[in-house]
């Protein structure tokens, strides 16, 4: 079933005013968003991020992740840069929802850590599938990225589809003593890169 796109909007923030683009998948009902801003005609490189949605940490300003200073801060880098897109994507808490994420949160209270607190819930670490971006970006005229993540199963994931990623662009921000564990066990157990690459990354200022 496919990705339709559905509406356009101007979304005035405090970075910038952005082009809001909706989408229905119609094979899960999910609502997916791009946020764009600028012309991708030219076919170079556009600066972009793929943002799994996390309700507690972009909306209600949890510290247990860091969801919500990445938003921030790669909103922030695409106004700087004038050029880029954020899609927006509706698998919270790595695609188990949101009641179950407070679920295996409970756990973590009790000593699990973010992967053990998946599976012991019956989910794998990690239930995210990126398929839903490749018509999102078609429609968008975008076909090479520069990508603001740690995670290498997302320019994986943008390979395999045939979308060029010419850059990883590192994400580091929003680091707080009450995700130390949580950042710790994406290195450790989900291969993100945490390492200190300096080039080209992003922060919040
Ligand atoms: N199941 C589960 N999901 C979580 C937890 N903490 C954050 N999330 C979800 O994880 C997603 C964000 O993924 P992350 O693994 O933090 O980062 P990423 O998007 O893979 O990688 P970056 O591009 O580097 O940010 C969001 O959907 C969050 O809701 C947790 O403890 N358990
Ligand atoms: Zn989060």
């Amino acid at each position: 079933m496919p990705v339709v796109f559905v509406a356009a909007s101007k979304l005035p923030t405090p970075f910038a005013q952005f082009t809001m683009h909706g989408f229905l998948d119609e094979a899960t009902g999910r609502e997916h968003v791009v946020l764009s801003l600028g012309d991708f005609t030219d076919g170079a490189p556009v600066l972009g991020r793929l943002h799994s949605e996390c309700l507690t940490g972009d909306a209600l300003f949890s510290q247990r992740c860091d969801c919500g200073s990445q938003l921030e801060g790669a909103l922030k880098a695409i106004a700087r840069e004038g050029r880029g897109v954020l899609l927006y994507l509706r698998q919270e808490g790595r695609g188990i929802g949101l009641l179950n994420k407070i679920r295996a949160y409970e756990l973590q209270d009790g000593g699990a850590d973010t992967v053990e607190a998946n599976e012991r819930l019956g989910f794998a670490a990690d239930q995210r599938d990126y398929a839903m971006c490749l018509p999102m970006l078609e429609h968008l005229g975008v076909k090479a990225l520069r990508l603001m993540t740690n995670n290498p199963r997302k320019v994986k994931a943008l390979t395999d589809m045939g979308i060029v990623v010419a850059e990883r662009v590192p994400l580091h921000t929003g680091h707080n003593p009450h995700n130390k564990l949580y950042l710790a066990t994406k290195a450790s157990k989900l291969d993100h890169m945490m390492g200190n690459e300096h080039q080209g990354e992003v922060d919040r200022a």
